[in-house]
């Protein structure tokens, strides 16, 4: 399994516009949000953003319960020695808003002659515009949107080539694969990273989850992207809201 998953490369593709992806309809099919930490001998969770004392941000990661369903089935297909590590799920708008900025001024910092529009067209590849908007909501807060990376089960993270959140090229999904496309080199630490985003990719895509291909971490299922790049009508996940207790649901049947 895990040859197929690492030799199959990451078709290239051509990402739609915020302004496509929010034109797209929502029916929320009413689905409840979850925590995804109660498997841990499938699924870790490190709340990468409570982690680095972000305000807005929730010690747990929750996503809509298909959400987590098929994380869970996806992990059955990683080799028995890799577990997934979700490092982010459901967000609120105040977490929405700090990463925004956060990201628009590590941007500005870098690219310091570039215009405000260029800042903000830029921070838009790497985080959505905050919106709880019921026609237009950032992906991450609808609970269908996951951030995740891979671990060995004896505790070292694979190496996927550029850091998680990293705002530059190299977080692109296809960076190496279109290295390879235009027949350069890859090192061998290249090389793994190139088969270490075919194995997140390709077990995810087994499952129905759309990568979003300027992060190679991003993943989404029932968003409107989603929607688009599996040719449905409408999305089934719009803006929610968490319970911070997980057994919310079961004390209230
Ligand atoms: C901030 C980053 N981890 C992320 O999730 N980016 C996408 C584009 C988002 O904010 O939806
Ligand atoms: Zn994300």
């Amino acid at each position: 399994m895990q040859e197929n998953m690492e030799s199959k490369p990451i078709p290239s593709k051509r990402e739609a516009t915020w302004e496509r992806v929010h034109s797209i309809p929502i029916i929320d099919c009413g689905e409840i949000i979850t925590p995804l930490s109660l498997v841990p001998e499938h699924i870790l969770v490190r709340s990468y953003y409570f982690e680095l004392g972000i305000v807005g941000s929730l010690p747990e990661c929750h996503a809509r319960k298909s959400v987590l369903d098929k994380l869970l089935q996806a992990s059955l297909l990683l080799p028995n020695h890799l577990r997934f590590v979700v490092l982010d799920a459901w967000r609120s708008q105040q977490l929405q808003k700090v990463l925004f900025k956060q990201c628009k001024s590590a941007l500005a910092n870098i690219y310091s002659d570039a215009s405000e529009e260029e800042i903000l067209a830029k921070t838009q590849q790497y985080v959505a515009i905050p919106s709880q908007d019921a026609l237009a909501p950032s992906p991450h807060s609808t609970g269908g949107a996951i951030d995740l990376t891979i671990a060995t089960r004896d505790g070292v993270p694979l190496f996927f080539g550029s850091p998680f959140d990293d705002p530059s090229e190299i977080s692109n999904t296809n960076y190496f694969e279109d290295k390879l496309e235009k027949g350069e080199l890859l090192s061998e630490r290249e090389e793994i990273a190139l088969k270490n985003r075919r194995i997140l990719y390709n077990t995810m895509k087994q499952l129905g989850f759309v990568n979003y291909s300027c992060e190679w971490w991003h993943f989404e299922y029932g968003t409107q992207r989603w929607a688009i790049e599996t040719g449905k009508e409408f999305a089934i996940y719009g803006p929610t809201a968490v319970s911070l207790n997980p057994f919310h649901d079961i004390e209230n049947h």
